[in-house]
């Protein structure tokens, strides 16, 4: 489980987020809401520590993240996965390559049980026979599940994912949402989705924490969210034509 104790944080005076407390499950999706510039990846970010917050408090497992020292953070990062937007795949190295990177980078195992672990991870997000070649030569949703195997790679505790879905049709992104909600029940990861894409709150929304201009506009599961009277999430969510149908027929 991971907790955010009223967390501040600004850049040059300007306040991003404001008194943000939330909690987020271990074994399930949680998803991080709001409109383009809330401060959802300012959020995201605090929390793994790229950026330093100015008040408040993070715990991994009530371990306070936020007062540790460099060497105890270190420990905290491996136990940490991330999918970037846009994949972040190393261009120049082939599929197996990019899978075995961080298990190169912070692991001991020897190269067998390296390689092994890659092809465990790529079997795992259901990719074959695509080792040796290079990420130009898959399609986004292939580079997105590449991008998710050397993100279990560690088998970390906590998995953090950035707009998955960015750049891939509604098709795919439901495969790639259903991998990540699958991979975190499977390796019972606390696991943090960063998203405006509503078909991904309304499949693996299963706690989700809206974020209105800087503070926590609200927090439910995605069943809440059709029969929610808060204003600004309502704004938010039933810009989309879709979604107001459906909260009618919820309501009737
Ligand atoms: N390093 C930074 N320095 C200054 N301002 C920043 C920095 N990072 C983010 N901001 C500002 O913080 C606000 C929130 O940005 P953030 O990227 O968290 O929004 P977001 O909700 O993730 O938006 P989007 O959905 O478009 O990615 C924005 O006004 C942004 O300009």
């Amino acid at each position: 489980m991971i907790e955010v104790h009223g967390v501040y944080k600004a850049f040059e005076g300007v306040r991003v987020l404001k008194d943000v407390s939330a909690t987020f499950e271990t074994g399930k999706t949680n998803l991080i809401i709001g409109q383009s510039g809330s401060g959802k990846t300012v959020l995201l970010k605090s929390i793994v520590g790229l950026h330093q917050v100015d008040e408040g408090e993070i715990f991994y497992d009530n371990r306070s993240f936020t007062g540790m020292h460099d060497k105890a953070r270190k420990g905290i990062r491996k136990e940490m996965g991330m999918l970037f937007q846009g994949s972040a795949l190393f261009d120049s190295k082939t599929v197996e390559e990019n899978v075995r990177f961080p298990l190169d980078v912070f692991s001991d195992m020897s190269f067998s049980d390296r390689r092994d672990r890659a092809n465990f991870c790529l079997q795992r997000v259901h990719l074959e026979n695509v080792n040796n070649l290079f990420p130009s030569e898959l399609s986004g949703g292939m580079q997105k599940r590449v991008a998710i195997a050397r993100a279990i790679s560690l088998n970390p505790k906590y998995l953090f994912c950035d707009e998955p879905n960015s750049g891939l049709d509604p098709r795919t992104s439901i495969v790639i949402d259903n991998l990540i909600y699958e991979i975190t029940k499977e390796f019972n990861m606390t696991t943090i989705v960063n998203t405006h894409d509503m078909n991904s709150v309304m499949g693996i929304g299963e706690k989700v924490v809206f974020i209105a201009q800087g503070e926590k506009g609200w927090e439910g599961t995605k069943d809440d969210i059709l029969k929610s009277d808060n204003e600004r999430l309502n704004d938010f969510i039933y810009a989309s034509k879709f979604l107001k149908k459906l909260r009618a027929e919820v309501n009737k």
